[in-house]
């Protein structure tokens, strides 16, 4: 009897000195220990915030709830000493690492965000036509090739969307095209008429792109020369043709030339002819990366550029191979022979390629990355998500989505046929959010952050 009392009164004692700790040591932390702590509650509330020590049962063998089982697991394989409870009472486990701190709200959650899409690191394809209608409708939907009158509405209201780079193609008429591509450097010709005048309007207020390669003037529809005799594109007569063309280019007022042919070479002649001229200032976007790809079919049904009447079927004697890494090489051999920014192409597929170009860069020569969502890629996209039947807004989430992977990939600028539409809708967020926080316009500024 002496020896039951004994143990009661011991209990009591530990019991009161549990509760005057609780009492008194406000600040401190209450470790519990599962095996002293039996519960009278049901197994359900165990692991709810606010339960106390009591709901803690001590774990036997026999149990068949799921519940217990699991607080079994958790309690034998996991050090359970990780769990505490807090001055209310509440069980947490003791880290000084929570990941979900800083995503606590959306403000917190953009101050490491280093993804943010602007408009303004958007490059716009835009396809002239050479004469007849403002517009024309291509087999791509939401894809236009424009006359001069047409393509300077478009850029008018793409500078309202903060767009101000445009990368122009000529669609040239098949009387046009030869197998010397001489059209490509005619000066007169109504595209280069088109970008003349389009640089005397807009001035410094639009930075204008041009292609520098022989497809859309070639009859066989390659970037190149090609030589009948030995059924094959030749290189160094073409970089004669490709220099010839980027002056041409340049006389007519083009801010960036964009060697796209991938002849060997050519970058460091287009260079020097440029610099020889007096055009030291006009820029080279290399299409350092690429990639002979089926994604570009829609472009070149848009320029009718399909290779045909010759032997030489594919592009693959030029442009790279998705084997392997090889051409990675030539992102320091065209840095070195003057281009100032560098491309991959297409893009989807291709952002391991993004992140290894980074890398090197990051090491060395502060060039930025283009990335070119190419016209398959757009149309893949568009076909999504007509077959989910969802609306732009839904097609504009995977915009959103996309064109992260790009910035994390490491990329500094996205060539896309989506520009206009996204700047649309960066337009459309921010003027809703002008009306729920500010109802002043006057900061406007499309530079939104998504
Ligand atoms: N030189 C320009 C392209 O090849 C564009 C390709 C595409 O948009 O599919």
């Amino acid at each position: 009897m002496i020896k039951v009392n004994g143990i009661v009164l011991f209990y009591f004692i530990l019991n009161l000195v549990y509760c005057l700790n609780n009492v008194f040591r406000k600040n401190a932390y209450i470790l519990y220990s599962p095996k002293l702590i039996k519960s009278s509650k049901p197994a359900s509330r165990r692991w709810s915030t606010s339960q106390n020590n009591d709901n803690i049962v001590n774990l036997s063998k026999g149990e068949n709830s799921i519940e217990e089982a699991y607080n079994n697991n958790i309690a034998s394989k996991y050090n359970i000493k990780n769990f505490a409870k807090d001055i209310n009472d509440n069980i947490y486990i003791e880290t000084n690492r929570r990941g979900r701190r800083i995503k606590k709200n959306k403000h917190l959650i953009s101050l490491y965000n280093n993804t943010n899409i602007k408009t303004s690191n958007f490059i716009y394809p835009l396809f002239i036509h050479e004469e007849g209608n403002e517009k024309n409708e291509t087999k791509l939907e939401g894809i236009h090739t424009y006359n001069y009158e047409g393509v300077v509405k478009e850029i008018e209201e793409c500078l309202k969307l903060n767009i101000h780079h445009f990368m122009l193609f000529p669609v040239v008429n098949d009387q046009k095209k030869s197998i010397y591509c001489e059209e490509c450097y005619n000066e007169n010709s109504y595209f280069c008429q088109t970008l003349k005048k389009l640089k005397d309007k807009f001035a410094h207020d639009v930075v204008i792109y041009a292609d520098v390669a022989l497809d859309p003037y070639n009859v066989y529809g390659h970037d190149g020369i090609y030589d009948e005799k030995k059924r094959e594109i030749i290189n160094d007569i073409s970089v004669h043709t490709l220099v010839k063309q980027s002056l041409c280019l340049a006389k007519c007022g083009v801010d960036v030339v964009c060697p796209s042919d991938s002849m060997d070479n050519r970058i460091e002649q287009i260079r020097k002819n440029l610099d020889f001229y007096g055009f030291r200032n006009i820029l080279i976007l290399s299409y350092t990366c690429k990639y002979a790809s089926c994604m570009y079919a829609p472009f070149r049904s848009i320029l009718s550029s399909n290779i045909s009447h010759n032997f030489v079927k594919n592009k693959q004697s030029y442009q790279h191979d998705s084997n392997n890494y090889i051409d990675l090489n030539n992102v320091e051999k065209h840095i070195k022979e003057g281009c100032d920014i560098v491309m991959v192409k297409p893009s989807i597929f291709y952002l391991d390629i993004i992140s290894k170009i980074r890398s090197k860069l990051d090491a060395g020569t502060n060039v930025p990355i283009a990335v070119y969502n190419v016209s398959g890629e757009y149309v893949m996209i568009k076909n999504y998500v007509k077959s989910l039947k969802k609306d732009l807004k839904y097609e504009n989430e995977i915009l959103t989505e996309l064109f992260k992977s790009y910035l994390r990939a490491g990329a500094n600028i996205i060539i896309t046929y989506f520009a206009k539409q996204y700047g649309l809708y960066m337009l459309d967020l921010y003027e809703k959010r002008i009306k729920v926080d500010d109802n002043s316009s006057s900061n406007f500024n499309i530079e939104l952050t998504l």
